[in-house]
């Protein structure tokens, strides 16, 4: 029998270790029965230490793949990850604006966890003209405070972030605890313009985090393609992440990835 599956594509760069980028969020499509298709946008030398080589793809080449996707296929949700450049944002901006009835999860990908910075310095205010089209935009505790111009410390601050994040245009907004070295470590906060919301999981002891935030986003975009609300696609995907830290692997001689098929790792 003819099984018809929903469709996600991620836009999003390389990680040669196979922790973040495009490898983390087609394991995490693949785990929610979603097909996952892709858009590569750069090339990254990676590994649980750090990122020590860059290489980009030309504009063109990225929508040119995203294209051979959409005349093809019904995609029901994208997302977007390391954008890398101005020009690429740009071209990727123009594209999803003519798309209808596509959710769009925009994860601001602008510095890893071990501190490599993922984005060109002039590419911030290009990646400002593409919120407005977020269903959902993630930033994490460090790109929150470059978009909202402040500094975040508390959970309040976390809120207020959202607030002026939200202001930037996007429908949603979840700001991501897992930079913080305390009892916020593992605490979202989620804002729409109506819901001002804590997304809390259990907080999980391990060191091996490297992808969680694409892993996020990712799972947000295979829950929006299986057809739930925005906010039920968060609270989901916060469940999947916690499961997948929770078996998280230890590989390499940094920070390992997440266990993304965490029911087979008994
Ligand atoms: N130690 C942890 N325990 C529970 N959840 C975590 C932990 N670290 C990160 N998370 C969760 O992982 C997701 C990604 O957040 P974060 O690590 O801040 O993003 P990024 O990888 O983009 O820096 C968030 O839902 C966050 O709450
Ligand atoms: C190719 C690539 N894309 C994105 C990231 C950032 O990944 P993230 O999930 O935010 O996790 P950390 O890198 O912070 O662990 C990346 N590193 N590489």
């Amino acid at each position: 029998m003819a099984y018809i599956p929903p469709v996600a594509l991620t836009i999003a760069g390389s990680d040669s270790g196979g922790g973040a980028g495009i490898q983390a969020d087609l394991r995490t499509f693949s785990f929610h029965a979603v097909h996952g298709t892709s858009a590569l946008t750069c090339i990254t030398a990676q590994n649980t230490q750090g990122v020590s080589r860059v290489d980009a793809l030309a504009p063109e080449a990225i929508i040119a793949q995203i294209e051979a996707v959409f005349t093809d296929m019904g995609v029901q949700a994208l997302k977007t990850g390391m954008l890398l450049n101005q020009p690429i944002i740009e071209a990727v901006t123009d594209y999803l604006k003519g798309l209808v009835d596509v959710d769009c999860v925009i994860d601001p990908v602008m510095v890893s966890r071990t501190g490599a910075q993922l984005i060109d310095d002039n590419a911030i205010a290009a990646l400002k003209k593409l919120i407005p089209l977020a269903t959902v935009l993630t930033p994490n505790r460090y790109e929150a405070e470059i978009l909202s111009g402040q500094s975040i410390k508390t959970l309040e601050h976390m809120k207020t972030a959202a607030q002026a994040i939200h202001g930037l245009g996007a429908k949603a907004v979840i700001v991501k605890g897992g930079g913080f070295d305390n009892e916020l470590r593992g605490i979202d906060v989620w804002y729409d313009g109506t819901t001002l919301t804590k997304l809390t999981t259990s907080c999980i002891d391990t060191a091996d985090t490297h992808g969680t935030g694409c892993t996020l986003s990712a799972a947000i975009t295979a829950n929006l393609a299986l057809g739930h609300t925005p906010f039920e696609a968060a609270k989901r995907a916060k469940e999947y992440v916690t499961q997948a830290l929770n078996y998280s692997l230890r590989i390499g001689t940094g920070q390992g990835p997440v266990g993304h098929f965490y029911p087979l790792l008994t």
